[in-house]
């Protein structure tokens, strides 16, 4: 918890609060944010653990609401200093309409926008995503670029779609007058393949491999480089982005940043087999056990089975032919902005980050 050293004056609000990253969000800044006296957490769904925080010294506020009512959020934002939104709906499965999907990621962050400008709130911190940028629907390498590296981010599919459109509003909103005459901060953090305690794919990667009998089957070339970074590190540039904004408003205001680590580049695939190895899966094969052709039909195949089971039941499996693309276009970042504008470090070291995200995948029910 943080030290009461420092005066506790600021009220913070983390929309999204209980989902994966934005746990980590809040429980970093209960333990490295000193000057909060409030922090709010709003959420569609609330998670069982909000009660264990509330025995500390800030105020912990759990708020059940949904960012695409605008009044609910504006009645979640008044008041609060800082405001990370991180709410969104990540489908890339199929398993919501690409409406669902624009009116959350889209109209939600605009109702943020809104309510910050209607009630004062000054700093806004907006979690975007490194498919702003791509991979593009030419599946165009992105090899270990920047923030200002050239690249065509043309997008079809509707989750990048809506997080480029909300990045576009956030950075756009900089410097509007906020009730009370003062100019709105906002930037936008755009993290690659997050994985960590909690990572809801990782898990169903896992359990793929026990229903496999211990086995995972190679699909994406050991040569495709993923970019992925650590949930602590990504929870700890949203805290350390939040503490400097205001001091560094000139440099930081519409900014954009990838969120980086110094996990080490791997295919997706490999890169997940740091945590599974450990914990009894084995990946076969060097190479991809099936040519390109048939897994594309195989994805295809798990669309249109998606699309006649929908009457049923929901049908999302992991590959369909949006991920497999992904999967097999190398994007990969190597920046140091976020180094350079705001003195953000890594808190977590790829070993550290290894270590814990091995042990959180041995409590995952069914390990062996
Ligand atoms: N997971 C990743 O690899 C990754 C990478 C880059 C960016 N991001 C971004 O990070 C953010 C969080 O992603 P995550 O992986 O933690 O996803 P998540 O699904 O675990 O968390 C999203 C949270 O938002 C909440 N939410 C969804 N719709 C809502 C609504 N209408 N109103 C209020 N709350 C709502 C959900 O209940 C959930 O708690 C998202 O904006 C996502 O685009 C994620
Ligand atoms: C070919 C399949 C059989 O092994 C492998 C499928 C892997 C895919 C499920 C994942 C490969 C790349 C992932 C995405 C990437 O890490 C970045 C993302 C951005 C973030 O904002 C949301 C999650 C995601 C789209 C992530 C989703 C899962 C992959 C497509």
């Amino acid at each position: 918890m943080a030290d009461s050293a420092e005066t506790q004056e600021l009220v913070y609000l983390v929309t999204g609060g209980c989902g994966f990253l934005g746990e980590h969000v809040v429980r970093m800044l209960l333990q490295r944010e000193p000057r909060l006296r409030e922090l709010r957490i709003f959420d569609l769904h609330l998670g069982p653990w909000l009660e264990e925080l509330k025995t500390g010294p800030v105020q912990v506020t759990a708020i059940q609401g949904d960012v695409t009512q605008a009044h609910e959020v504006a009645a979640a934002v008044a008041g609060a200093h800082v405001v990370i939104h991180t709410a969104g709906l990540v489908d890339v499965f199929g398993k919501t309409s690409p409406e669902t999907i624009h009116e959350v990621n889209v109209q939600g962050t605009q109702n943020v926008i809104e309510a910050c400008v209607q009630t004062g709130t000054r700093f806004l911190i907006y979690t975007s995503s490194m498919e702003v940028v791509g991979p593009n629907i030419k599946g165009q390498p992105f090899y270990r670029g920047n923030e200002n590296t050239p690249y065509e981010a043309v997008h079809r599919h509707p989750y990048p779609c809506s997080k480029a459109l909300a990045e576009q509003l956030v950075l756009e909103a900089n410097g509007r007058e906020v009730l009370g005459g003062l100019p709105l901060v906002t930037c936008a953090l755009r993290p690659t393949g997050i994985y960590g305690e909690g990572h809801q794919i990782m898990r169903d990667f896992y359990h793929q491999g026990l229903r496999l009998g211990g086995r995972l089957f190679r699909a994406i070339p050991a040569s495709v480089e993923h970019g992925r970074v650590y949930v602590g590190n990504v929870a700890w540039m949203h805290v350390l982005v939040a503490r400097e904004l205001e001091h560094r408003a000139a440099l930081m205001g519409g900014q954009v940043y990838f969120c980086y680590d110094n996990s080490p580049y791997k295919s997706y695939e490999d890169f997940n087999m740091e945590f599974l190895g450990p914990c009894g899966l084995r990946l076969v094969g060097t190479r991809p056990l099936m040519p390109y052709w048939l897994l594309v039909l195989l994805a295809a195949l798990n669309t249109l089975l998606q699309w006649l089971l929908r009457p049923l039941m929901l049908y999302a499996p992991l590959l369909n032919p949006y991920t497999l693309a992904v999967a097999n276009t190398t994007f990969t970042v190597s920046t140091d902005k976020a180094r350079r504008h705001f003195g953000y470090e890594p808190l977590f070291s790829w070993e550290e980050s290894r270590t814990r995200t091995i042990r959180w995948v041995q409590t995952v029910e069914g390990s062996a």
